[in-house]
């Protein structure tokens, strides 16, 4: 496998031969911790709608998005510079159980009506997500099920990021990354579709390498540093970034990714061996403890990349509700 590409995996057999598929995402996994799959089950027109979404939302003003910041449901509005490291990114975060983003105060309510194409593109992500954490099991040589048990997509809060990265008239005064070199965290599998190219890659060798644009007949794949826990090392949870030169400030891109979380009183474990939990401190000084649930862990997360007092300045947020249709 060439160190400088991304490897393609085919996933057509992936109901009817797991096992195969299995054996091939195994070295992907262990090296790259990124790849893109083919003849995924994600429908296109689910994916193109959510571009719409996208796109339609992100072409509000600025002050009308912010009116719905993000809250500690992982529901809500984010707009350039407003992280830790000041990214010129905005994000629309759709977090949360399955039927549960109605009315919630993080919605913006232009978003209400695409609520039922939000939540069918979540279950189509959750669904080949749940697949491809057979593989891995298989690969880990626990039982098939080892994860997908603790995924169950009603009691999953599974989290869709709508991203965009505007285009500005003069160069922001901040000249600061598009997304700053990071691991994904809470979650156990990542699905990226973009709009156009820009997002880099460490490659096992430690280049930055262009992940490719291919369109949706490509789904890119990665895992996050909650399976890289778990699975002590052995998935790796890979550092990607959008820099200002794959990006200049005068493109503009979209993107949409799905984070496929664990459900939310899982208690992390390293599973197949153990692992040096100090070493284990992940990116910006993220950190996981033996036996902390997911929700103890995302406390945390939120905290790393939205500040210390995220959670005090949260004012109430709605109970998380499960799906009743
Ligand atoms: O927009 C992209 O291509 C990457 C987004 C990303 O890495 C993230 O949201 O974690
Ligand atoms: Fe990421």
């Amino acid at each position: 496998m060439a160190d400088k590409t991304i490897p393609i995996i085919d996933v057509s057999n992936i109901d009817n031969d797991v096992r195969s598929v299995a054996a091939k995402i195994t070295e992907a996994c262990a090296t790259w911790g990124f790849f893109f799959i083919k003849n995924h089950q994600i429908p296109h027109d689910l994916i193109q709608k959510m571009f719409d979404i996208n796109e339609e939302f992100s072409a509000l003003p600025l002050s009308e998005r912010n009116k719905h910041p993000v809250n500690k449901d992982q529901v809500g509005f984010k707009g350039p510079g407003d992280d830790a490291h000041k990214d010129e990114k905005s994000a629309m975060w759709l977090g949360g159980l399955p039927g549960s983003l109605s009315g919630n105060p993080g919605l913006h309510p232009s978003l209400e009506k695409h609520l039922p194409a939000i939540d069918a593109y979540k279950k189509a992500c959750a669904e080949m997500s749940l697949k491809l954490l057979r593989c891995f099991a298989i690969f880990l040589g626990l039982s098939e099920d080892f994860f997908a048990s603790h995924h169950r997509y009603e009691s999953s809060r599974n989290l869709i990021i709508m991203l965009h990265y505007p285009k500005f008239d003069a160069p922001p005064p901040k000249h600061s990354a598009r997304i700053s070199p990071h691991s994904d965290g809470s979650n156990s599998v990542t699905i990226l579709f973009q709009s156009a190219v820009g997002l880099e890659v460490l490659s096992p060798t430690g280049e930055w390498v262009q992940a490719p644009a291919p369109g949706f007949d490509h789904a890119l794949i990665n895992i996050g540093d909650v399976l890289q826990f778990w699975s002590c090392n052995k998935l790796k949870s890979t550092l990607h970034r959008i820099t200002q030169d794959q990006l200049p400030w005068d493109k503009e891109r979209y993107s949409v990714a799905f984070f496929c979380q664990p459900e939310p009183d899982t208690k992390l474990n390293p599973i197949v061996g153990d692992v040096d939990v100090e070493q284990m401190a992940v990116e910006d000084g993220k950190m996981f403890r033996r036996g902390m649930t997911l929700t103890e862990y995302i406390e945390e997360e939120m905290k790393v990349i939205y500040g210390q007092d995220f959670y005090d300045k949260q004012v109430q947020s709605v109970p998380v509700m499960a799906a009743t249709s």
